[in-house]
């Protein structure tokens, strides 16, 4: 038996495997080598990640014989952009790569979703393999072919659709990982039991003391439990014309706080996670969410390590802000919204009260 899971995300000819294990590297056999093809291997990683975990990949293509390179980005959402996407493509024409590459990313959402890019637009598209090394990658990013970068008036506004070949979760990677940033995955995590999975968010409160002491196997169950979530929807709706909006939940609200505070200021998932409290209050006033509803969200969010108030940019910025959102139609703002816990809903009209109470 081998001791990793495996999920597939299903999507006819572009399914792919999602391996979630304690460590994967030594099943790489099986778990790496079958996607990788018979090309070069570029391994896309930044300043932080690659000190720590880079050379154990790089010693796996050794072992078999694959040439390699490496591409190192600074540190950072700020650097989710156009300057450093193009730092991607100078090294795979440097390195002469062709149609048969394979990029790996190895890091967190922002490493993931920019090789997720890359790997769509080199050559009109090669192949890419995801090793989430954050939980929030690993929970959320690393799944389901969103790829892209920011613009400056906008949060993930220049990206594609983009599968990934396979999906490589390591659950031992998220010892190094830094407190806050494991806060902030679980806001995506507590996302999930929001939208449609109420045994889930029951055993999030039960386990959200295990999961801050990062006991292995509470990790693992939370990573496995968010994928199938993840894949399952993606499954239904793999260009978000419908049910996928759902993910959105929190994110109308935390992307206008990270664009209008600055990317990097607050983390995503901190964004998130405030995001998930307004949505969660404003239907509260809306006359959707009873108040023992909100307040079980709210708990959750604070005993998670996460921030429960928003930042104070005021009205008028966040409707601007959120003016820019792929969600909206017809000039529109499309909110996610909740008639409870395990029943998110998607609409464009929250009264204009209850909106204004929130970004007050
Ligand atoms: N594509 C999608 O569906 C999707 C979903 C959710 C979020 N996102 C995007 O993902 C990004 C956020 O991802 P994130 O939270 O992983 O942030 P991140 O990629 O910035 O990683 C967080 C921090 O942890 C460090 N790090 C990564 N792995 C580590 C490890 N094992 N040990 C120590 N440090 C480690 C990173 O260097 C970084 O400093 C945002 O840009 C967000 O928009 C995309
Ligand atoms: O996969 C999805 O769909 C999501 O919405 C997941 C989100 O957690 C993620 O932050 C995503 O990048 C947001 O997408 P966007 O289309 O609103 O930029
Ligand atoms: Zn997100």
């Amino acid at each position: 038996m081998p001791d990793y899971q495996t999920l597939t995300l299903d999507l006819g000819a572009r399914s792919y495997p999602i391996f979630i294990g304690e460590d994967l590297l030594s099943a790489a056999e099986h778990t790496l080598r079958p996607w990788l093809g018979n090309g070069k291997v570029v391994l896309v990683s930044n300043t932080t990640v690659a000190p720590l975990y880079l050379a154990r990949w790089q010693a796996c293509l050794e072992h078999w014989g694959i040439a390699h390179h490496h591409v190192i980005l600074p540190d950072g959402e700020q650097y989710k952009d156009v300057q450093h996407l193009d730092q991607i493509y100078s090294a795979l024409l440097a390195a002469h790569c062709d149609r048969k590459t394979t990029l790996l990313a190895l890091g967190g959402g922002v490493i993931g979703d920019m090789t997720g890019f890359a790997a769509a637009c080199y050559m009109r598209g090669i192949a890419f393999i995801q090793i989430p090394t954050t939980l929030l990658a690993q929970v959320d990013s690393s799944v389901g072919g969103k790829t892209g970068i920011n613009h400056p008036l906008g949060k993930n506004m220049i990206g594609a659709f983009y599968q990934p070949r396979a999906v490589l979760a390591e659950i031992s990677s998220l010892c190094t990982l830094p407190a806050r940033e494991l806060a902030a995955g679980l806001a995506e995590v507590i996302k999930y039991g929001l939208i449609d999975d109420v045994p889930f968010f029951d055993w999030l409160e039960q386990h959200m003391p295990a999961l801050l002491a990062r006991d292995g196997a509470a990790l693992a169950e939370a990573v496995a439990w968010s994928c199938r979530n993840k894949a399952r929807i993606v499954a239904a709706d793999e260009t978000e014309s419908g049910v996928r909006a759902l993910l959105n939940l929190g994110h109308t609200f935390g992307h206008a706080i990270e664009a209008g505070l600055g990317y990097g200021q607050w983390l995503h998932g901190e964004a998130v996670a405030a995001g998930m409290v307004m949505a969660a209050t404003a239907s509260h006033l809306a006359g959707w969410l009873s108040a023992p509803e909100l307040q079980r969200i709210r708990r959750l969010i604070e005993a998670a390590g996460l921030p429960a108030e928003a930042p104070p940019l005021g009205a008028e910025r966040y409707l601007q802000l959120m003016q820019v959102d792929k969600k909206n139609e017809g000039g529109r703002i499309r909110f996610v919204m909740l008639r409870g816990i395990g029943q998110a809903f998607l609409t464009d009209a929250l009264p204009t009260a209850a909106l204004n109470a929130v970004l007050r």
